[in-house]
């Protein structure tokens, strides 16, 4: 969170709010995206397919009118893809700043891939970084009173969509000296 605010800092400044012209001279907050949708992707197994007519794949075959589900929540925590799979660790990243989620790099395809990826990310992926800069930028964020870093519960709640277990309390707190 300290890294992602001190480069809004750096780069959009303190008297002006985050704007979606910033976006791409923000590779930190670019890179706390594509994390949080490897580490908890919205659909874990994006929406339903049927395959049309047999086909093998890797040397599987898939026959004709098989459902077939993508795990993309357990490709983000595969170990043999991702070093250090559950830990959330937006720097992997940078120094791999080729990966991104629009559908070419099969190891993170939170919106799909192919004729149905999810027509919608270019419009989902602008507000993410917009939502997520601006409440950096505008706020603190603290725990409620009494508890401790270590006390929140990062568990999910499987669904269609991918929900937190146990909801966040968080308490956002008006950073005084953002001029606006
Ligand atoms: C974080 C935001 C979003 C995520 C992670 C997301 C993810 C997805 C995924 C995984 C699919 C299924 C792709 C597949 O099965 O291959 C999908 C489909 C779809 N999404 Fe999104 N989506 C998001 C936001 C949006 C928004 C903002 C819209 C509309 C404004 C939208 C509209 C749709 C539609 C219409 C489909 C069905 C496409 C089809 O089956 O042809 N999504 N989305």
């Amino acid at each position: 969170m300290s890294r992602a605010k001190n480069e809004l800092r750096t780069v959009v400044g303190e008297n002006k709010q985050v704007e979606e012209s910033d976006i791409s001279t923000l590779p930190y907050l670019q890179a706390v995206i594509k994390e949080i949708l490897r580490f908890h992707p919205a659909g874990p197994l994006l929406i339903p397919h049927k395959s049309e007519a047999d086909v093998e794949i890797n040397g599987y075959t898939i026959p004709k009118n098989t459902q077939i589900l993508v795990n993309v929540w357990a490709m983000g925590r595969q170990s043999r893809l991702w070093s250090n799979p559950n830990s959330f660790e937006p720097e992997r990243f940078l120094d791999n700043k080729v990966v991104d989620f629009k559908g070419q790099d099969f190891e993170l395809i939170p919106f799909g891939s192919g004729r149905r990826i999810c027509p919608g990310l270019p419009l989902a992926n602008r507000m993410l970084h917009i939502m997520v800069a601006s409440l950096i930028q505008n706020f603190d964020w603290e725990l409620e009173p009494g508890t401790k870093p270590e006390d929140v519960d990062t568990t999910e709640k499987f669904g269609l969509a991918l929900h937190k277990a146990v909801p966040l309390k968080a308490l956002p707190v008006k950073i005084a000296s953002f001029q606006l």
